[in-house]
């Protein structure tokens, strides 16, 4: 029996004089050593991808984090700082693409920024800084530090009682998570279910409700995976998704 492949839609970056199509490798071994299926990396070619024929082949899609920021403009807003990097590119790909999937009922599983672009994808909002929302803390990395620094545990989150996650993780109420990221949930879109908060209250996990599975979290489970049980609970949960509609009988 093959296993579920798993869409992974890339970042552009410029690297030297060339653009790429990028995706770390953190997410794309996570797909394999966590959920057990086989990534597929997707430029980010925005409308001249034919989404229907990736979405024909695949059991699953994995958001994947990323330095860039979702484009405000695709939530109504300017852009506040104009400094901090976009990807319209990639923007172009993942926004249709999850609409598409959610249509569809393929498994989804959002990470950081993957999180914030299925809630601006469904009509919700965003908070361009974060920490610069009264009551709100600081959410971001200190990007000087190792990686291990970086992606250590940062801040609980508040499990939602009864809620997917809490179902996931078999009854914890509270988990310790890191977190890499300035910008986060402010208005959360229709049809979303929190499964998590932070101790400012920022959401920082949700599910789609009445998805057969499509979980975003704000935190890195792909971080050391293997390593994690709760991560590779959520990867397993995901990856088990996937194998599902794989054996889907259509
Ligand atoms: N740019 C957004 C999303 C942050 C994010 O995805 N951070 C991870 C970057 C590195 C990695 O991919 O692990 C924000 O700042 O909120």
């Amino acid at each position: 029996m093959r296993h579920p492949i798993v869409l992974v839609p890339s970042c552009s970056h410029q690297i030297g004089l060339h653009p790429y199509y990028a995706a770390q490798h953190k997410y794309v071994d996570a797909v394999v050593k966590g959920a057990a299926c086989t990534p597929v990396i997707v430029p980010a070619l925005g409308e001249a991808l034919d989404i229907d024929a990736l979405l024909d082949m695949a059991d699953g899609v994995m958001l994947t984090g990323s330095p860039s920021n979702v484009h405000a403009s695709l939530y109504g807003q300017d852009v506040r700082d104009p400094s901090l990097p976009q990807d319209r590119a990639r923007d172009a790909t993942t926004l249709p693409l999850i609409r598409a999937a959610l249509k569809r009922g393929v498994p989804l599983m959002a990470i950081c920024r993957g999180f914030q672009e299925v809630n601006v994808a469904l009509g919700g909002t965003l908070h361009q800084a974060v920490h610069d929302v009264p009551g709100m803390n600081d959410h971001r990395e200190s990007k000087g530090e190792a990686l291990d620094v970086q992606y250590a545990a940062a801040h609980k989150v508040v499990l939602q009682a009864g809620g997917m996650l809490a179902r996931l993780l078999q009854g914890q109420s509270e988990i310790n998570v890191n977190s890499l990221h300035g910008q986060g949930i402010d208005e959360l879109a229709p049809g979303l279910q929190i499964e998590a908060v932070a101790e400012d209250g920022l959401v920082e996990a949700y599910s789609v409700i009445d998805a057969r599975f499509a979980l975003a979290v704000q935190w890195h489970p792909e971080w050391q995976v293997a390593s994690n049980p709760v991560s590779m609970r959520l990867f397993t949960a995901f990856g088990d998704a996937c194998r599902a509609h794989r054996d889907r009988i259509p």
